[in-house]
């Protein structure tokens, strides 16, 4: 998606670590005008595809997720990073390393939001080693729902997650796939 790999041109920092800051626009300060290209994009690469629900993983792949949701008409379901009170009783749960916060968190998804017949779209801001993606796909199995595929904003291809993902047969789209990335030479994308 020229727009997104121009903005991450413009935007984006690199840091240490394999980190991409896009911060002013994804996942912290949020270019809304962006997000509605972005969600169009990802109808348009599922197209004909059932979905009868968006699941994400909290923090930063919610807006990007509500957006998407609006050109699906489904509901977005997250999957919560801490337990809380309001979500005691019958959860799915998966452990996810979570790669910014460097620390393993159980995610949880109430057992009342997946069901055996939804069809479920993943969404997600980053796609590094593929922890969330593969936790998020542990609670839509738990449900006996399907997987129709995930649809990722950045995805960094010199990470493993990506070939993770398609080994398993999932219908993977990313907006931007980063092949290389450094301080000195910039993002280039594949
Ligand atoms: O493919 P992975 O290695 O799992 O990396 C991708 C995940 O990393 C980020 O979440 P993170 O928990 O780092 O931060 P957040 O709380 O801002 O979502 C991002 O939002 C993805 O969910
Ligand atoms: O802002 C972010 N930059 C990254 O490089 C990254 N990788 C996973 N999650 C990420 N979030």
């Amino acid at each position: 998606m020229e727009l997104l790999k121009n903005r991450i041109i413009k935007d984006g920092k690199i840091k240490e670590g394999n980190v991409l800051k896009v911060d002013a626009f994804l996942n912290h300060q949020l270019d809304i005008e962006l997000f509605e290209k972005i969600g169009e994009e990802f109808k348009r690469r599922f197209e004909g595809k059932e979905v009868t629900k968006i699941l994400t993983i909290e923090a930063s792949g919610i807006a990007i997720a509500c957006i998407a949701a609006r050109y699906f008409k489904v509901p977005v379901v997250f999957a919560k990073k801490t337990q809380t009170k309001n979500i005691a009783g019958d959860v799915y749960t998966s452990k996810v390393e979570s790669f910014t916060h460097g620390k393993v968190y159980d995610i949880i998804v109430s057992k009342e939001f997946l069901n055996v017949d939804d069809k479920v779209l993943i969404i997600d801001d980053f796609l590094a080693n593929g922890k969330a993606l593969l936790g998020l796909v542990d609670l839509i199995t738990a449900a006996g729902a399907e997987v129709i595929g995930a649809g990722i904003v950045i995805e960094k291809g010199f990470q493993e997650g990506g070939k993770t993902i398609r080994d398993k047969g999932i219908k993977l789209e990313s907006l931007a796939i980063i092949k290389e990335m450094s301080v000195e030479g910039g993002v280039i994308f594949s």
